[in-house]
């Protein structure tokens, strides 16, 4: 049988792997749409344009670039830890941890949901229900016969699961070959085979990040797109290294969106964590100077730094990142340690245009995929995995603060494969 994605091959993989602009566009307005944000008022930052048309879904995008070169950076003057040191004078302001029952909910529903199970086990649990897992599942279920049939139908999984046609295509035929010398007895030995590729595919990219506490602080700049949950993140990354006993101050460097600062200090309150917070509209450089230079002054072990989302097509906010890692690095010529970009696991082929845009502007270390429960396909990091290379430090499997784990490309793999065969 030829699937239908065989016969849309060719016509995909120039349109997507090759970065057709148009396709890529859609896919742009398709994510702002599905994280609408109400248009701020524009402020001074030219930049403001940029990210009132990306949160309208306008597609104006191409069009609002903020030319200008970004503001004032703050010079490094040896003032005291939190010192305003900009030509916007609002000092930084450091919240202390607050009374628990004024924290807002981190999410309109995040409370309700129960816990995902400890270890392996809610992999499995999370994973379920994704597109990857559906796929397989069902066609496993049916005692195929192992023929070229199978690995047409396998084909057409993995791409509707977003693979990709790249990796999909070096999957399958490698698996062709091995079934034509007769290295399977079964279609169940086919799965197997699967299953093993899938895994020697993520586990070069299945490295965990280290805190080097020889650097203090060491400093992990957050990057994404709108929405995608870095603030969440940020959160959770948090609640998990106070528990590893690392002493953390975060920076709320999303200054654009109203709720975002609010949201890092709900979180920074839950977890007895300090935040450094100038407000709404302030300069994002600014926010990370002045928390880089607290975090120092206080001997902390981590600061995370948040920044607002931006699209990757906006090259005057793509700039500004560049803008904030030569700040830091006024401070601390090493830093930031770790250049973290969240990516929606919902997100599909267009992670890897994001992906592209945010490595050259950025210098992107590690990755976080997130909402890999839900509706997640799960097939985008394999994409990812085989196109760039680096490393996968955490997966967000649900909006609660236990719901980032460490990526663990078996147990990920196993809980997107049929049961009989995954032991996660
Ligand atoms: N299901 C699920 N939802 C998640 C996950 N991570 C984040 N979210 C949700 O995604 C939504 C957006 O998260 P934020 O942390 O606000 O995203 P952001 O990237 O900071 O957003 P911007 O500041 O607009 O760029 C929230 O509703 C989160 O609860 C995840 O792993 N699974």
């Amino acid at each position: 049988m030829v699937s239908f994605f065989r016969r849309k091959k060719d016509k995909d993989a120039a349109a997507g792997e090759s970065g057709d602009t148009r396709k890529g566009s859609l896919d742009i307005e398709a994510l702002a749409a599905a994280f609408p944000k109400a248009p701020s008022a524009a402020g001074a930052d030219g930049n403001d344009d940029e990210r009132a048309a990306a949160d309208a879904g306008t597609g104006a995008e191409n069009e609002a670039r903020a030319d200008e070169a970004p503001a004032t950076e703050p010079e490094a003057t040896g003032a005291g830890a939190g010192a305003a040191v900009l030509d916007d004078p609002t000092p930084a302001e450091t919240v202390a941890p607050a009374p628990v029952a004024a924290t807002p909910p981190l999410s309109s529903n995040a409370q309700d949901k129960p816990a995902a199970a400890p270890g392996k086990p809610g992999w499995r649990e999370r994973l379920r229900g994704s597109g990857f897992s559906r796929g397989l599942g069902g066609l496993f279920s049916r005692n195929p016969k192992l023929d070229d049939d199978l690995l047409d139908e396998i084909e057409t999984a993995l791409i509707t699961a977003d693979v990709g046609v790249t990796a999909t295509t070096g999957l399958v035929e490698h698996l062709r070959k091995r079934m034509k010398a007769r290295e399977f007895a079964d279609a169940r030995a086919l799965l197997a085979a699967l299953r093993a590729e899938l895994v020697a595919l993520l586990e070069p990219v299945a490295k965990p990040l280290v805190i080097d506490t020889a650097t203090r602080p060491f400093v992990i700049l957050t990057v994404g797109v709108n929405g995608v949950g870095k603030t969440t993140t940020i959160g959770k990354l948090a609640r998990r290294y106070k528990d590893e006993g690392h002493g953390l101050m975060l920076a709320a460097g999303d200054t654009f969106r109203a709720a975002a600062v609010a949201q890092l200090q709900a979180w920074g309150e839950r977890n007895g964590v300090a935040v450094v917070a100038q407000g709404q509209n302030a300069d994002a450089a600014s926010v990370a100077f002045d928390a880089l230079q607290a975090a120092k002054a206080r001997g902390v072990d981590v600061l995370i730094a948040d920044t607002a989302g931006r699209l990757h097509t906006q090259q005057g906010l793509m700039a500004e990142l560049g803008k904030i890692k030569r700040v830091l690095g006024k401070l601390d010529p090493t830093a930031p340690h770790e250049v973290l970009m969240v990516i929606d696991g919902t997100t599909g082929q267009n992670a890897l245009s994001q992906l592209r845009q945010f490595h050259a502007a950025a210098g992107v270390t590690g990755l976080v995929v997130t909402k890999l429960d839900g509706s997640a396909k799960g097939g985008v990091v394999f994409a990812l995995a085989r196109e760039f290379g680096i490393p996968i430090r955490y997966a967000g499997i649900g909006e609660r603060p236990e719901d980032l784990r460490v990526f663990d490309a078996e147990a990920f793999v196993d809980a997107l494969l049929p049961d009989e065969l995954g032991n996660a």
